[in-house]
């Protein structure tokens, strides 16, 4: 397993809290601030009782609001750093995971539900903000602070220092036993998060079906359970919570009661010993007395920002899960490759494949092993198999959209590898079974992104598919998600209309184009079909015998071997 944080390609340090470091010495150096500032304030409350007049009070004063503007100027300035490197750091994260995402294949059965990786990239990563911007800050205030007042303490009054060394260990012993227990809630939340998402996404998509099979209820009680659950982990969670405040609020009045009720009983003479053989004066009592609450007040902030960790770590946990490596999409996230040539190849490819072996991840039997087959350049072959058998599979070996496994592939001069495949891609039009059609414009939908492809390209290639009579045929129209709005049909014509907006790619790979199509609309994509492939090469797996007798030649496909080649008469 690869932790996002330890991926390579991080603008920023491998550590999760990085440059969100940079923020905590100044905040740290800001708390120690208050060091001086009690000193000033005791030296002029006994400057007072030995008659030094309000003129040896003016200086300590103007120093400790001096002090106070600096304090709150170092402050302000570690937190905002802390803030930006903190957003900086959480950006790396989302672009690395996305990476990982994209970088594997769309056969992989095992990836990540697009619920549940939406819900950790734009929900449960935020929580990693916080994490760094306070956690970080408040564990270094935590370890330097404490130490401090502690050496200031010591040389007057060993006893102090005593009660205040017995109280704080106290606190990050039961804190760590909370926060132990904090971290197991969260992250049982962070999952009822996930999961209720995945869940609640899979069902809106669905809800045409869930309708139509009287499953609505059903399904809304389910969604209630879903909702009653994360209600409880919510709960434990914010249970913890309290508890660990309730921990640390008992042990730092405890400590301060105890210094304070020594210092009084010995500035009133009953307890004489513990400074050290001398007696400590009323300001030396008052700097003591004002150090003990500054002693635990780091770890107070750091209880406060406990459960920021808690969520922050589980975060990082959810993102490095969702970064797991699982079937590679050869030459994925691959910088190298130029932008796609506007002019296409002198010459269409041919496909030359030998001794072709591949199984599906976690499937026992292989679907191909030594699978020979040719397609010349520009020529239009029909693949014929029976359902089950391997087509989509082969399109997408063809595709370079999973590894080969054995064997090699060729199109044109090149042999399918991770070095070539997204070059390789780049000159391939992909006409999948279910076209997925995103929420958007028919432009967005028909150029996905393409540069240089504008309104009139769109409008073009809607005419080219047989859309251009149909409601949609403007480059605005809205579609919805999964094709809200369009025909079966219509969404594989909008296939096509795709891959006519990208001339320069020259070899097609069809998958069941006209299933499901009545006989008039399986006419009319198998026209717009053939016209668009004219000086391509392209392989249509098919199971309709008309469109294959339109074809070149066909292959019949069976138990992962070409069982014939026939020419079209
Ligand atoms: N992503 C996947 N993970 C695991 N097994 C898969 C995956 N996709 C397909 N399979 C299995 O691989 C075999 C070939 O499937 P494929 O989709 O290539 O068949 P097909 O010939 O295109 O079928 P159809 O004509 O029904 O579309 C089937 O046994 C299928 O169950």
């Amino acid at each position: 397993m690869q932790a996002p944080e330890h991926t390579a390609g991080s603008r920023g340090s491998t550590h999760p809290q990085g440059r969100a470091g940079a923020g905590s010495v100044p905040q740290t150096v800001a708390s120690l601030l208050w060091l001086p500032q009690a000193g000033l304030l005791a030296h002029a409350l006994q400057s007072l009782l030995e008659g030094g007049g309000a003129r040896a009070v003016v200086w300590p004063a103007a120093m400790l609001l001096a002090l106070g503007l600096a304090r709150g100027g170092l402050e302000a300035w570690g937190l905002r750093r802390s803030f930006r490197a903190a957003c900086e750091r959480l950006g790396d994260l989302r672009a690395q995971v996305a990476r990982a995402l994209a970088a594997r294949s769309p056969l992989d059965a095992a990836r990540p539900a697009s619920g549940l990786a939406a819900s950790v990239m734009a929900e449960q990563a935020e929580a990693v903000v916080p994490y760094l911007t306070r956690y970080q800050p408040a564990r270094c205030k935590a370890l330097v602070v404490p130490l401090a007042i502690l050496a200031a303490v010591f040389p007057l009054s060993w006893i102090a220092a005593l009660v205040l060394l017995v109280a704080a260990p106290l606190i990050p012993v039961f804190m760590a036993l909370v926060g132990w227990r904090a971290k197991a809630a969260s992250e049982a939340q962070m999952v009822e998060i996930g999961g209720m998402n995945a869940f609640l996404l899979d069902r809106l998509r669905g809800l045409a079906s869930l309708r139509a099979l009287g499953a609505v209820d059903f399904t809304a009680q389910r969604l209630r359970a879903a909702g009653d659950s994360l209600r409880r982990r919510t709960m434990a969670v914010l249970r913890i919570a309290f508890l660990s405040s309730a921990v640390l609020e008992l042990f730092a009045a405890l400590g301060v009661a105890m210094v304070a009720a020594y210092v009084g009983f010995h500035l009133l003479g009953q307890l004489n010993y513990g400074a050290w053989g001398v007696r400590l004066s009323l300001g030396q009592g008052l700097f003591v007395l004002l150090l003990a609450p500054a002693f635990f007040e780091p770890l107070r902030e750091l209880s406060l920002v406990w459960h920021d960790r808690a969520a922050g770590e589980a975060a990082l946990a959810a993102m490095a899960r969702l970064s797991e490596a699982g079937t590679a999409l050869p030459g994925a996230n691959d910088a190298a490759v130029p932008p796609m040539a506007a002019s296409r190849a002198a010459r269409p490819p041919a496909l030359c494949v030998r001794a072709l072996e591949f199984s599906h991840a976690g499937t026992g039997g292989a679907v191909f092993d030594g699978l020979d087959f040719d397609v010349a350049a520009g020529e239009h072959v029909a693949l014929l198999a029976d359902s089950g058998a391997g087509k989509t599979t082969l399109l997408s070996l063809l595709a370079g959209l999973v590894p080969v496994q054995g064997g090699s592939i060729r199109i044109g001069d090149e042999t399918m590898s991770a070095a070539t495949a997204s070059r390789l891609r780049q000159r391939t039009a992909w006409l999948g079974q279910k076209p997925h059609i995103f929420a958007g414009t028919v432009q967005a939908n028909v150029a996905l992104g393409q540069p240089g492809v504008g309104a009139a390209e769109v409008s073009t290639a809607m005419w080219f598919a047989a859309l251009g009579a149909t409601a949609q045929a403007h480059a605005g129209a809205m579609l919805g998600e999964g094709g809200v709005g369009l025909s079966g049909g219509e969404a594989v014509r909008l296939a096509l209309a795709r891959a006519v907006v990208r001339p320069q790619a020259d070899l097609l790979l069809v998958d069941e184009p006209t299933a499901h199509l009545d006989a008039a609309t399986a006419e009319a994509v198998t026209e717009a079909l053939l016209q668009l492939a004219h000086g391509k090469t392209m392989l249509v797996a098919t199971h309709d015998p008309v469109l294959a007798a339109r074809l070149d030649r066909s292959l019949r496909l069976h138990a992962g071997l070409i069982e014939a080649s026939e020419v079209t008469p």
